[in-house]
């Protein structure tokens, strides 16, 4: 393709000012400064460039000439940040490491694809002079991963963080338990990983496994020096079989149903009348929350055919409070706003409908929850594509990557306004996932299109400029391995 310019950023940025000719060549000289809590998002920049570029890059805390500059500062909106590149020297100032964080993300897409390259590649590396304002248009873009039909090893779900990283989407959602299986531990309960994280606890008998505490802590860690933060989501009161085959006295009649791994929903619920329940729900939350340095807390909610709406509503008032009271923000999707624990609680309602407007919904936005929206027949990245898809589900639709980029979060729900919208999730669930192959392939290309819903301006979205971003975007895939869909709405650089 031709020289890369400003505006071939993915998400797109908010404001791009060329100055052509100026552009800054790195060589053997150029060094990168930084100080503070500058440092290792220098550190990120260098190991991003050094493979590719084969240059030393050190990090220093002194300035120059020749060298790109992370500079923290106040006035920058949150997580937006300033890029200046100039023959002498590039500047990349922010209030926060996660501004630098985004600005570090858009300065790999102003090099050429080959700087994904693994191993030196003899290239001229210049950056296109100029300058960049950049910032979210939502502070929450997300990604979820479902951990309980099949699970993902630790290293799977780093490789999954790193990808996702690279398009400013900064909250990943691990759903760690349903009807198949439970995939984190917990002490005081032990045997639900015990028997609901065995192996063959999965779809189809496979994809057994669970999260050790100690993994957990190491994963939320990874995900937060990439600016991620991470959201546990248990799944209450429904998808809860494998819990309650670990432990029958979850049951209403006291008797473990059968392990399930089938791909059905809807069968399972605790009992909203037994304190054995609530004990059982407390000692999870607990656990959960301190070991989750985020502000979330995901209490599912969904599909809960088998639970009594009365029942229901009698669970969501006990337990939205214990969210709370462990000092959590509470999360379900968008049933809970049958609850009005759900406002009262200030939760975030993720919205999962098709429909253009949701009554509950509306009335708990009215009563002051939030909403993340995450529209099935838009974002559901285990949608398939088109009738060849080898993988994946068509409950939704097939969803192509127009289909996931046409979209508008601020006019997609009546009583929804802009104001309330924290920003937008994509869910990956993972029924038919095997690998990390197959996350890759239902992800990309269509997650970089919700990237941008959440992150660039309004005045910014336009299909045709995306599509042509993200056909030059293609080689970048290729140089890091990553197996993407080549969706044939896309001219594949
Ligand atoms: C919120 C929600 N509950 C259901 C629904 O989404 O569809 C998913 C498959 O697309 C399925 O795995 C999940 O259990």
């Amino acid at each position: 393709g031709g020289a890369i310019t400003l505006s071939d950023v993915i998400p797109a940025v908010a404001e791009a000012i060329p100055a052509p000719g100026d552009g800054f060549r790195l060589t053997g000289s150029t060094t990168i400064t930084a100080s503070g809590a500058a440092t290792p998002v220098a550190g990120l920049l260098a190991e991003a460039l050094r493979p590719a570029t084969g240059l030393p890059l050190p990090i220093i805390a002194g300035g120059g000439a020749e060298t790109i500059a992370l500079v923290l500062e106040p006035g920058h909106p949150d997580e937006g940040y300033r890029l200046h590149i100039r023959s002498q020297g590039v500047e990349l100032r922010a209030s926060r490491p996660a501004g630098l964080f985004a600005g570090v993300q858009t300065l790999r897409q102003l090099l050429p694809p080959e700087i994904e390259s693994k191993t030196p590649r003899r290239l001229r590396w210049v950056l296109p002079g100029g300058q960049i304002k950049d910032h979210p248009r939502y502070a929450y873009r997300g990604a979820m991963l479902d951990l309980a039909r099949h699970f993902h090893e630790p290293a799977e779900i780093r490789r999954y963080i790193d990808q996702i990283s690279r398009f400013k989407i900064n909250h990943l959602h691990l759903h760690l338990s349903d009807d198949q299986g439970w995939r984190i531990e917990i002490d005081s309960w032990s045997r639900l990983t015990e028997v609901g994280g065995a192996p063959g606890t999965g779809v189809g008998g496979r994809g057994g496994g669970f999260l050790t505490k100690d993994d957990y802590r190491e994963l939320v860690r990874y995900a937060a020096d990439r600016h991620i933060t991470v959201v546990p989501e248990i799944d209450m009161p429904g998808h809860v079989n494998a819990a309650q085959v670990a432990y029958p006295e979850l049951t209403c009649d006291g008797k473990a149903p059968r392990q399930r791994t089938d791909m059905r929903v809807g069968y399972s619920s605790l009992c909203a009348h037994d304190e054995t329940t609530y004990r059982f729900v407390e000692d999870v939350i607990r656990e959960l929350a301190e070991m989750t340095p985020g502000p979330y807390l995901h209490i599912g909610g969904d599909e809960a055919m088998s639970t009594p709406h009365g029942s229901y509503l009698i669970f969501q008032k006990r337990v939205l409070p214990l969210v709370r009271k462990y000092g959590k923000i509470p999360y379900g999707w968008h049933e809970i706003a049958q609850s009005p624990a759900a406002a009262q609680t200030g939760a975030v309602i993720q919205f999962w409908g098709q429909e253009s407007s949701h009554p509950a919904v509306a009335t708990s936005v009215a009563d002051g929850a939030r909403v993340v929206l995450s529209p099935a027949d838009r974002v559901y990245l285990d949608m398939r594509y088109d009738l060849l898809t080898p993988l994946g589900l068509a409950w939704a639709g097939h969803i192509e990557v127009r289909d996931a980029y046409d979209w508008d979060p601020g006019r997609l729900l009546y009583g929804v306004p802009e104001e309330k919208v924290l920003g937008v999730e994509a869910p990956l669930w993972s029924e038919t996932l095997r690998s990390s192959a197959d996350i890759e392939f239902m992800a990309f290309p269509r997650l970089p299109a919700i990237a941008e819903l959440g992150w660039s301006p309004r005045s910014t979205h336009d299909w045709e400029s995306f599509r042509a971003r993200l056909g030059a975007y293609g080689p970048r895939w290729t140089h890091q391995g990553v197996r993407f869909h080549r969706s044939t709405q896309i001219h594949w650089s």
